[in-house]
């Protein structure tokens, strides 16, 4: 008797943390008593829960403040990963991307999911919630332990809120039916941040980063796959939150211009749109179009021409067997950064023909539209679709647009003047 009384005590003793805090978690608790008294419990409970994500229990947050939650979303490429870091140095987000936590579990000796996480991720398809979901809770988890722990070392009565930016989730409707069924309210999230950019920037910057990233997705292949991926799961995702009111879209494709300073800053510029320098005679560095003319117009530096420029005759020839439809541009500023250039350094670009083709591809688009609609003596026009068309180029066809809605509406008036004379 005494002997299993003693076996039975050791094996207590054995999971203490775990046990001891299983059976204090369901009691109402003030942060700073939990803190005082169980703050190792908490973490070491957490580890074992945790760290080892084959095993299923959770742990139980309620505890802890609800932390707010901001999703990342956008193409391959669209530097979420970029932009995050930017945020989160600005503004203290604690960054997480599923796709880094899973490429580190693909990468942790002894992971049973290595090999399935390394075959989706070649194949640009999406990881079953329920590895990529206990991975974000976990480093969730992690963060608000710490903030409590900060609150409980510097003796605060409350622990602050955590303030989590998550990149490249949730991906698909898989991701998000878990995400609801096992984080759900235990957050609150706040927005949707979707980058966006036309699917040539999008390749184009994966391969890019593919010279030198050893990712086993930055290749031709996966990428198509990756942008198939994107259009037809993850943006009715983005529709499923727009419903909710919590998407900002945002125009991902602004690219920097690189200049080579001809004079000496050592600090870095504190600009709203991101931080600058530091500047140095020689040593190429990126900064915004408008601070590079005017730098450029005081003589502090030259212009290095964007790389895209050089592939402008490829997609010249491309748009010219084109009749019908706009090939994706180079990047939506494409040709405001082109006019800027040709104005700084008084030569023109060679591509005329590729402007006056897009521009007669988008007018007659428009015009068939309206067309068909007065041909068939209808009041309504279909859906209006111009794919890869830039803000500059639908300005061209704005009047068009408004002068056919003009006419549609005579017609419409005509017809419900001819019915109502009918009724005479
Ligand atoms: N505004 C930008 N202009 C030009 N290049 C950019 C811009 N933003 C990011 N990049 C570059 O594009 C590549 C992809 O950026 P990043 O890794 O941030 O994208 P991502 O959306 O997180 O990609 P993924 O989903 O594939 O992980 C990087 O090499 C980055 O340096
Ligand atoms: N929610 C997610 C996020 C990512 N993946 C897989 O990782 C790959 C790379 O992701 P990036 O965000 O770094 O582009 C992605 O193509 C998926 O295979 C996932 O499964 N679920």
């Amino acid at each position: 008797m005494f002997v299993i009384i003693i076996k039975r005590w050791l094996n207590y003793s054995r999971n203490f943390p775990v046990n001891f805090l299983l059976k204090q978690t369901p009691k109402p608790l003030n942060y700073c008593q939990i803190l005082s008294t169980k703050i190792d419990g908490i973490d070491s409970c957490f580890y074992r829960f945790f760290n080892n994500i084959n095993n299923n229990k959770m742990y139980d947050w309620n505890n802890l403040p609800r932390p707010n939650v901001i999703f990342v979303l956008g193409g391959p490429g669209a530097g979420k990963g970029t932009q995050c870091s930017l945020i989160s140095e600005k503004f203290g987000h604690v960054h997480l991307s599923a796709g880094d936590l899973l490429r580190k579990e693909q990468n942790t000796f002894g992971s049973k999911y290595g090999e399935l996480i390394a075959e989706h991720i070649k194949n640009g398809t999406i990881v079953p919630v329920e590895i990529t979901c206990k991975l974000l809770m976990n480093a969730m988890l992690e963060n608000m332990i710490a903030l409590a722990k900060q609150a409980n070392e510097n003796e605060q009565k409350s622990i602050a809120v955590g303030n989590f930016l998550i990149d490249g989730f949730p991906r698909n409707q898989d991701n998000l039916d878990g995400w609801r069924k096992f984080v759900g309210d235990k957050v609150n999230v706040e927005l949707v941040l979707v980058l966006e950019c036309p699917e040539q920037i999008y390749l184009e910057r994966c391969l890019k980063r593919g010279q030198h990233s050893g990712r086993a997705d930055d290749n031709p292949e996966s990428m198509k796959k990756r942008l198939d991926t994107h259009l037809n799961q993850t943006m009715p995702i983005v529709n499923y939150y727009e419903k909710l009111n919590l998407v900002k879209r945002i125009d991902a494709s602004h690219d920097l211009i690189e200049i080579v300073p001809t004079f000496r800053y050592d600090r870095q510029l504190n600009l709203i749109t991101g931080d600058f320098g530091p500047f140095r005679p020689s040593v190429p560095v990126k900064v915004p179009m408008w601070l590079a003319i005017n730098l450029h117009r005081q003589n502090k530096c030259s212009i290095i021409s964007p790389t895209w420029i050089n592939d402008l005759p490829k997609l010249q020839d491309a748009q010219a067997q084109e009749m019908n439809r706009l090939l994706p541009p180079p990047n939506e500023h494409w040709r405001e950064t082109l006019k800027l250039l040709e104005q700084e350094f008084g030569r023109s670009i060679q591509c005329s023909e590729l402007i006056e083709r897009r521009e007669a591809i988008l007018k007659k688009s428009v015009h068939e539209l309206f067309r068909e609609a007065y041909d068939k003596n209808q009041m309504f026009i279909g859906d209006v679709t111009l794919d890869n068309a830039t803000s500059a180029e639908l300005i061209l066809v704005k009047e068009m647009i408004a002068k056919g809605f003009k006419r549609l509406q005579e017609l419409r008036r005509n017809v419900l003047l001819a019915s109502n004379r009918k009724h005479y």
